[in-house]
C-alpha cells in the first residue's frame, strides 16, 4: 500500500464502449461507468499551486475515456486492468472500478462491477539509482572524527555511493537550545535504496556512532538528515510520521544550505512559498553564523 494518504478521485465517468463476451455487445455498445482513485501526494502541488505538479483531472478523464472507446475487450476485468496500468504512470497506488449497469443479466440488478487495485512494484523502483542530498551534524565528542566515520559508513553500504562531500562548517546551534557549536557537512549520494530505507540506514549509523537523543534540537553525537531525494521533476515528495521529504525545515537552516550550495549551486528547494534557488534562500539567512573550516 502506498505511503500517501492523499487521493485524487474521479467518480462516475460514463463512457460508451463495445466490450462484452456477446457479439451484440461488441456491435451495439453500451455505457460503462468508471471510478478511479489515485493515491499520490498533493503536497508539492499545494505548495507551488502549479497544475504541472499534479494530475490534471480533465486529462485523466480524457485518457480513461479513450481507453474505453478505442478498445474492444470481452471482459471488464481486462478493461479495468488496462485503465489501472495507465494510472500507475500517474500515481504509486491506484484503484479502478468498471461498472457495467446495462450488462446482459437476465435478472433485476443494480450494478455489476470489477475493481482492480495495483501498486508500482517497489522492487523495480528500488533498482533505479536516485541522487539524494544529506546533511550531517555533530557537536558532542570528537565531532570531526564522527562525521568522517559516518561518511565512510554510508559509502561502505553496498547500495549507497557518496558522490560529493562538502567542506566542513562550524555552525552556531540552530533551534534555541544553548549548546556548543556544531560541525556540519553535506553529501550528495547515489542510492538504489528507497527513501525510507536510506533513512533507516542513516539512523543505524547514528546509533552505531553512539547517538543519544535527549532534547529536540539539542546536542548530538551525530545527526543525519535526509534533505532531498531525487532531483527536479523526479524529486520525491513524501509525508509520513517517520519521513518527510523534502526536509520541512531545510530552508530555515544555513547549516543545511551552505554545504549544499557548495555541492550544487543551481539547486532549488521547496519552501512554503514554492520552489526557490537555494542561493537566494541562503542569502536571507545571513544572521546565522557559519564558517567554512576545512576543505573536503
Ligand atoms: N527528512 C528527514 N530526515 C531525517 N529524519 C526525518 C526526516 N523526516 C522525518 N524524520 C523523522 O524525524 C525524527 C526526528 O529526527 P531527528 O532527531 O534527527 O530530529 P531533529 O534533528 O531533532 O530535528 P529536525 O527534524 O528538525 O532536524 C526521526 O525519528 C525521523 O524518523
Ligand atoms: N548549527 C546546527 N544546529 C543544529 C543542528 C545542526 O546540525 N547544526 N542540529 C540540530 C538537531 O539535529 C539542532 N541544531
Amino acid at each position: 500500500m502506498s505511503a500517501h494518504r492523499d487521493r485524487i478521485e474521479l467518480r462516475g465517468l460514463r463512457v460508451r464502449g463495445n466490450h462484452g463476451v456477446f457479439d451484440f455487445e461488441k456491435r451495439e455498445g453500451q455505457d460503462f461507468v468508471i471510478d478511479v482513485t489515485l493515491h499520490t501526494s498533493v503536497t508539492r502541488a499545494a505548495a507551488t499551486d502549479d497544475i504541472a505538479d499534479t494530475v490534471h483531472y480533465g486529462e485523466l478523464a480524457e485518457d480513461v475515456a479513450h481507453i474505453v472507446e478505442d478498445n474492444t475487450f470481452d471482459l471488464i476485468e481486462t478493461l479495468a486492468s488496462r485503465i489501472a496500468e495507465h494510472c500507475l504512470d500517474l500515481a504509486e497506488h491506484v484503484e479502478v472500478v468498471v461498472h457495467k449497469p446495462g450488462a446482459p443479466i437476465q435478472r433485476s440488478f443494480n450494478d455489476v462491477s470489477v475493481t482492480v487495485v495495483r501498486s508500482r512494484d517497489s522492487t523495480v523502483i528500488a533498482e533505479t539509482e536516485t541522487e539524494a542530498y544529506l546533511n550531517l551534524g555533530a557537536n558532542l565528542g570528537d565531532a570531526a572524527d564522527t562525521l568522517d566515520q559516518a561518511v565512510a559508513a554510508l559509502d561502505r553500504h553496498p547500495r549507497i555511493t557518496v558522490l560529493r562531500r562538502s567542506s566542513l562548517y562550524r555552525t552556531a546551534p540552530w533551534g534555541g537550545v544553548e549548546q556548543g557549536d556544531f560541525l556540519n557537512l553535506g553529501l550528495i549520494v547515489s542510492t538504489s535504496l528507497p527513501a525510507p530505507e536510506l533513512l533507516a540506514v542513516a539512523q543505524g549509523i547514528e546509533v552505531a556512532c553512539g547517538r543519544t537523543r535527549e532534547l529536540r534540537w539539542g546536542p548530538r553525537t551525530l545527526d543525519i538528515d535526509l534533505i532531498r531525494f531525487g532531483v527536479n521533476h523526479e524529486e520525491l515528495v513524501f509525508d509520513t510520521e517517520a519521513l518527510t521529504l523534502p526536509h520541512p525545515r531545510a530552508h530555515e537552516r544555513a547549516f543545511v544550505l551552505a554545504p549544499w550550495v557548495e555541492l550544487d549551486e543551481g539547486a532549488e528547494i521547496l519552501t512554503p512559498t514554492g520552489p526557490r534557488p537555494i542561493t537566494a534562500v541562503l542569502t536571507e539567512l545571513g544572521d546565522q553564523e557559519i564558517t567554512r573550516i576545512q576543505a573536503p
